[in-house]
């Protein structure tokens, strides 16, 4: 990726390619999902949130960018294990949906082992991931330095997933 000198930092952004790609997202996951389309100026536009275990038939275009994310917790969700998904060219505009199986991180949902209760598969965050999302869910940023924890944990806490972040790591990645 070559950087265009004097425009800052690469950023990823969707591609204008005007060729229909119609998906299927499906939340996979008992989380509810807020699918973020990255619009052509690289910025991170939200969509309406897909309840756990609902799917979506929706239209959007070859080479655009969406990712995934819990609505309010900006936890990420995983399609095929990546972090991003990017709508595939039309094959000869047969208009059979792709399926997008939105997942927790480490839980993958598609080739021959479909597993058919997906809303059971096991999350895969660590426990101390889990930990720092629960806390985060039952205490006010404020107060974080107010629990009897080790200090480095409230660094943890106030490091809360960040979508403007994470596209700058994809961006130079
Ligand atoms: C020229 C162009 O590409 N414009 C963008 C704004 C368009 S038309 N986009 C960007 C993404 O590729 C999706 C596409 C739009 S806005 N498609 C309509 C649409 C509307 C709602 C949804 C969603 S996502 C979760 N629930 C719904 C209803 C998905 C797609």
């Amino acid at each position: 990726r070559q950087i265009e000198p004097g425009f800052g930092p690469p950023r990823l952004r969707s591609f204008n390619s005007r060729q229909q790609a119609q998906v299927l997202f499906c939340n996979r996951s008992s989380r509810t999902v807020q699918p973020i389309w990255v619009n052509f100026q690289g910025n991170p536009e939200p969509y309406p949130v897909l309840l756990p275990g609902t799917g979506r038939r929706i239209y959007t275009y070859h080479g655009h960018i969406w990712l995934f994310r819990e609505v309010n917790t900006d936890v990420a969700l995983t399609v095929d294990k990546r972090e991003i998904y990017i709508a595939p060219a039309d094959d000869n505009g047969q208009q059979q949906p792709v399926m997008v199986n939105i997942c927790l991180p480490g839980v993958y949902y598609g080739g021959q082992r479909m597993n058919f209760n997906p809303i059971l598969q096991p999350a895969v965050f660590t426990l101390k991931d889990c930990c720092l999302q629960v806390i985060r869910n039952l205490v006010k940023p404020e107060d974080y330095r107010k629990l009897e924890i080790v200090t480095s944990l409230y660094d943890d806490l106030e490091n809360r997933p960040n979508v403007q972040k994470d596209l700058q790591r994809l961006a130079l990645s």
